[in-house]
């Protein structure tokens, strides 16, 4: 497993050790097991929670997991410990995770949005730059806003025009709403941290690369509410769906489902990730769409595909009006506002890493969906059947 593996440039690679912040959420849960799975490295894995990788902590039987000496579980919060830089010290590449990143949150805890996506990443770039340490930071799709397109007349060919609608890493300018539609304020404080990390790079010589996801989903993303969250949250969209098929409820669109967007299975955008860790040469200095740009649906036709993915993998027929449209007022809240449309340019992350996307929205979702119908719906089944108990 770990001998013989050589980079993109068939050089051997090293183990390391990786202090990754945020490794108790979905991206970091699939991480970490990508990484004590298939490489030699060690992870120092931060975060206030560990139920997602509780699996690679404890053994579910007597004996002990085959990784066990190469994960460390630190539970801490980033904001307020002080453990945070003797652990940056301690590694050589830090990948920093930690964030609110649920759009229900950012127009109704638009403090805490900004708060979490800017002023506790801070901390961990000033470490890095200070300790000379590798830094992988996540931010987002978002940082790209509306596209250009969605500001031309409805009936304008330009439309059809790529220059006008696909997101390209080095070219396409951030377009937000106005500060009333806080929805912004996630998108605006990791674009402030991405400058950040990016003059450091420039002025104090920080080796570091910027990810920004596109949508990316499967197993373990978010919670189901009144599962194993709070029953008045607000997931983002994968499990707000999942959640309404396990109900056996409509899936609610918000503003008619229109906006588009393109979803990238989690397993191929770690394949990704994991090039970054050990390509250092390659992805230094560099700011990375990941995404899957063959896979773009609106949110409506994405209720249609997982209500019919849905009934495949757990034999029940849909219902009868499986959709309702709901307004983002309603839904979401004041301030809301949304990006219209999110299409990956691929030129940079292909030409340095050769990565591309493999899996189709509909086997993505046919695999999600058996692990939620799986995990959830006994536990559902017994939650809706408590109520009529009483
Ligand atoms: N999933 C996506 O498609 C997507 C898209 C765009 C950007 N991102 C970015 O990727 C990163 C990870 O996203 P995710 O989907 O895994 O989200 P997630 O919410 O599942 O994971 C984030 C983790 O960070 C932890 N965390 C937050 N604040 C912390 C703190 N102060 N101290 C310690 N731990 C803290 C949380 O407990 C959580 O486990 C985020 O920065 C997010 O903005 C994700
Ligand atoms: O029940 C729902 C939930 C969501 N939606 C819609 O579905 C679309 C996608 O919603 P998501 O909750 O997945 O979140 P978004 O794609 O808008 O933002 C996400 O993008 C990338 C990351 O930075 C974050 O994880 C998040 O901000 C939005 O248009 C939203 O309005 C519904 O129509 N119904």
């Amino acid at each position: 497993m770990a001998s013989g593996r050589v980079d993109l440039d068939g050089n051997p690679i090293k183990p390391i050790t990786i202090c990754m912040i945020g490794a108790g959420g979905f991206i970091g849960s699939h991480l970490c097991e990508k990484i004590l799975a298939e490489t030699p490295h060690k992870v120092l894995a931060v975060d206030v929670y560990s139920d997602k990788i509780k699996h690679l902590l404890e053994p579910s039987g007597s004996g002990s997991l085959p990784w066990a000496d190469r994960i460390q579980f630190h539970r801490l919060n980033i904001k307020n410990d002080p453990r945070l830089e003797g652990l940056i010290k301690m590694a050589d590449l830090i990948i920093n995770l930690a964030a609110i990143c649920t759009p229900a949150d950012y127009n109704t805890r638009p403090l805490d949005t900004i708060y979490s996506n800017f002023i506790d990443a801070l901390p961990v770039v000033k470490y890095c730059s200070e300790n000379s340490k590798r830094l992988i930071h996540f931010s987002t799709c978002e940082i790209y806003g509306k596209t250009i397109g969605c500001f031309l007349p409805k009936d304008s060919p330009l439309r059809q025009d790529p220059a006008y609608f696909v997101l390209k890493e080095d070219a396409s300018p951030c377009i937000f709403g106005p500060i009333e539609k806080q929805r912004w304020s996630y998108a605006c404080a990791k674009q402030l941290i991405e400058r950040l990390i990016y003059a450091e790079g420039a002025e104090n010589g920080l080796e570091f690369t910027i990810v920004r996801p596109f949508n990316w989903i499967g197993p373990r993303m978010d919670f189901i509410p009144g599962i194993d969250g709070p029953s008045e949250g607000v997931p983002r969209v994968l499990a707000c769906f999942s959640n309404n098929l396990l109900r056996r409820e409509p899936l609610k669109l918000v503003d008619g489902g229109q906006s588009q967007r393109t979803f990238v299975y989690i397993k191929d955008a770690i394949e990704a990730v994991l090039l970054m860790i050990e390509n250092p040469a390659r992805a230094n200095g560099h700011i990375f769409n990941v995404g899957n740009p063959n896979n773009e649906v609106t949110v409506r036709q994405l209720a249609e595909m997982m209500t019919q993915v849905y009934s495949k993998v757990s034999a029940e027929p849909p219902l009868d009006t499986p959709t309702i449209d709901v307004s983002s007022k309603e839904f979401y809240g004041e301030g809301y506002d949304d990006s219209d449309k999110r299409i990956p340019d691929m030129t940079i992350i292909n030409r340095q890493l050769g990565w591309n996307p493999k899996t189709s929205l509909w086997d993505l979702l046919e695999s999600t969906l058996t692990y939620q119908h799986r995990t959830y719906a006994e536990a559902i089944k017994k939650a809706i059947s408590k109520p009529a108990a009483n």
